[in-house]
C-alpha cells in the first residue's frame, strides 16, 4: 500500500518508515499537518496513520481533509496522549482505528493488513458495480411522446414515496426499466435495488431466495443464507413476474408486505426490514383473481400504485428514436441523422412489435451484425420482417394456401399475446415445439 505517516517525533517518523517499508509498503513521512495534506493533495495515498497532537494542523484536521481530497482513504489515528473526546470524533469520521503509543509493530501489521482488505474489498465492490451496470445497460427511459410523457410524470410522482409499486404492460415493453427509473428517483437511490424473477424459480427456492435460511434448513443448506429481502434492507426491491408467484408463497409475500418482519426458512425468529417494495406484471393479475391462481388480498397489497406501461405499437413515435438509441448499444459510427435508410425506418414503423422494446433490440442488434457500413437498410433486419411483408402480400392477393392462413392465425395470436409464444401456442391449440416448426419453415420459405 502507498501510506503516509504524519507524526512531529523525529525518533518514529525513522524507525516507522524503515518497519514499513519492510512491510512492503510505500511510506511518505510528514513532520506536520499542513505537509501533510500537501502531501494528500499530491499523491494517491490508500492509507493515513496520524499522530493528534502536531504542530500546524492537528491529526483530526488532517483526517477530515484527507476525506475531501480522497474519499477512499483509510486513516488511522496513532496518539500518545489518548482522550474520549479525540476518540469519539475519530469514530465520527470513520477512522479505521484509534491507536495508543507506544504501539507494537505486531499491532501495526496486523491492522495493515485488516486496512488492505477492506481496500482489496472495497475494489472488488466497485468492479462489480461496474459490471453490473454494464450489463444492465443504460437506464435512460428513451421516447418522447405522450405516451412515455405520462409514464416519466407517473413516474416523478411516485418515486420519493414508499408506496408500493405496480408496473404493468406487455412483456418487453420496459418495465425493469420503469422500476430502476423509480428507484433512481426516490430517496432510497443510494441504497441497493434487488431483482428476483419470479417466474424463473422453482417454488422450494423461491422462499429461501426472498427470506433466505439457517444451516440445515432443508437437505443441502450446509449453510446459512440471506434472503434478497434482507440484502435489500434500506433499499428496493423489485418482484419481476409477480403474477408467477406461486400460491403458497403469496400468502408468504403478503404477511411480509404487512409486517414489514421475514423469517428465514428453518427459524423462528423474525427481523424486520425496511424496504420498498416494486412489482412488475404482463398478466390480467384480475382475471388471475377471477380464476383463484391469484390472491386477491396480495394485489390489493401492491397495487397502491399502478404504472401502465404502453405496448410499442401504441406508441409509434418513439420507434425511431429507440431504434437509433438501442444501434448505439453496439455501433458508434455513423452520423446520428443517418444511421437507417427510409426502406429500413418504413419497415421499422411499420411493424406491430409483439414482443415491444425486447424485440425491437433484438432486431437492431441482428441487423447491427450484418451491416457493414451504416446506415442500416431493409435488407439487414431479419427475416420476420419478410415474414410479415408474405402476410401483406397474402392479404392482398386474393386465393391463399391453408398454409399461408396458418401464418396468419399464428402472426395474429402473437400479437394477441404479446410475443409470448407459450401462450399463442395454448391459444392455437399447439404445443409450442409445433408453432416454433411453423415459424421455422415460414422462415425458410421467406428466405
Ligand atoms: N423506453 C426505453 N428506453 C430505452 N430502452 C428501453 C426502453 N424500454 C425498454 N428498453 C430496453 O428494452 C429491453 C427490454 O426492457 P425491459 O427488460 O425493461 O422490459 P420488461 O417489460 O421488463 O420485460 P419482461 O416483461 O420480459 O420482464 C431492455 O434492453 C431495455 O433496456
Amino acid at each position: 500500500m502507498h501510506i503516509l505517516y504524519a507524526d512531529d517525533e523525529p525518533s518514529l517518523q525513522t524507525l516507522m518508515k524503515q518497519q514499513l517499508e519492510k512491510l512492503g509498503h510505500s511510506v511518505v513521512i510528514c513532520p506536520d499537518g499542513l505537509t501533510a495534506v500537501a502531501a494528500l493533495e499530491r499523491e494517491p495515498f490508500d492509507c493515513l496513520i496520524v499522530d493528534l497532537d502536531m504542530p500546524g494542523l492537528n491529526g483530526s484536521e488532517v483526517i477530515q481533509r484527507a476525506r475531501q481530497i480522497r474519499p477512499q482513504i483509510e486513516a488511522v489515528v496513532m496518539t500518545g496522549k489518548p482522550d474520549l473526546p479525540s476518540a469519539l470524533n475519530a469514530i465520527e469520521h470513520h477512522v479505521f482505528a484509534y491507536l495508543t503509543k507506544p504501539c507494537s509493530f505486531k499491532e501495526i501489521k496486523q491492522l495493515l493488513s485488516q486496512v488492505h482488505r477492506r481496500l482489496s474489498f472495497c475494489r472488488r465492490l466497485a468492479a462489480l458495480e461496474h459490471r453490473v451496470r454494464q450489463a444492465e445497460g443504460d437506464s435512460v427511459l428513451v421516447g418522447n411522446g405522450a405516451a412515455m410523457d405520462r409514464v416519466r410524470r407517473v413516474i416523478e410522482k411516485v418515486a420519493p414515496t414508499d408506496s408500493t409499486v405496480l408496473i404493468r404492460g406487455e412483456t418487453g415493453c420496459g418495465k425493469e426499466l420503469v422500476a430502476r427509473a423509480v428507484q433512481q428517483a426516490s430517496l432510497r437511490a443510494d441504497e441497493p435495488m434487488v431483482s428476483i424473477n419470479c417466474g424463473a424459480l422453482p417454488e422450494n427456492l423461491i422462499e429461501s431466495e426472498l427470506f433466505g435460511h439457517v444451516k440445515g434448513a432443508f437437505t443441502g443448506a450446509d449453510s446459512a443464507r440471506v434472503g434478497l429481502f434482507e440484502v435489500a434492507d434500506g433499499g428496493t426491491i423489485f418482484l419481476d413476474e409477480i403474477g408467477e408467484l406461486p400460491i403458497t408463497m403469496q400468502a408468504k409475500l403478503l404477511r411480509v408486505l404487512e409486517t414489514g418482519d421475514i423469517r428465514r426458512l428453518g427459524s423462528n425468529q423474525s427481523k424486520r426490514v425496511d424496504v420498498r417494495v416494486i412489482c412488475a406484471t404482463h398478466r390480467d393479475l384480475e382475471k388471475m383473481v377471477q380464476e383463484e391462481q391469484f390472491r386477491e388480498d396480495l394485489m390489493f397489497r401492491i397495487n397502491t400504485f399502478e404504472i401502465h406501461v404502453p405496448a410499442l405499437r401504441e406508441r409509434t413515435d418513439d420507434i425511431l428514436p429507440l431504434a437509433k438509441h438501442l444501434l448505439r448499444r453496439h455501433r458508434n459510427d455513423g452520423t446520428d441523422d443517418a444511421l437507417f435508410t427510409p426502406a429500413a425506418e418504413s419497415e421499422l414503423l411499420a411493424h406491430k412489435w409483439p414482443g415491444n422494446v425486447r424485440e425491437l433490440a433484438n432486431v437492431i442488434e441482428h441487423a447491427a451484425i450484418l451491416c457493414d457500413a451504416l446506415p442500416i437498410d431493409a435488407e439487414h433486419l431479419p427475416r420476420h420482417f419478410s415474414r410479415r411483408q408474405l402476410r401483406h402480400e397474402v392479404r392482398d392477393s386474393g386465393p391463399m394456401t391453408i398454409k399461408q392462413l396458418e401464418l396468419i392465425a399464428i402472426e395474429r395470436a402473437l400479437e394477441r399475446n404479446g410475443g409470448d409464444k407459450k401462450a399463442a401456442a395454448e391459444e392455437l391449440g399447439v404445443s409450442v415445439k409445433t408453432l416454433y416448426n411453423k415459424l421455422n419453415s415460414a422462415d425458410e420459405k421467406a428466405a
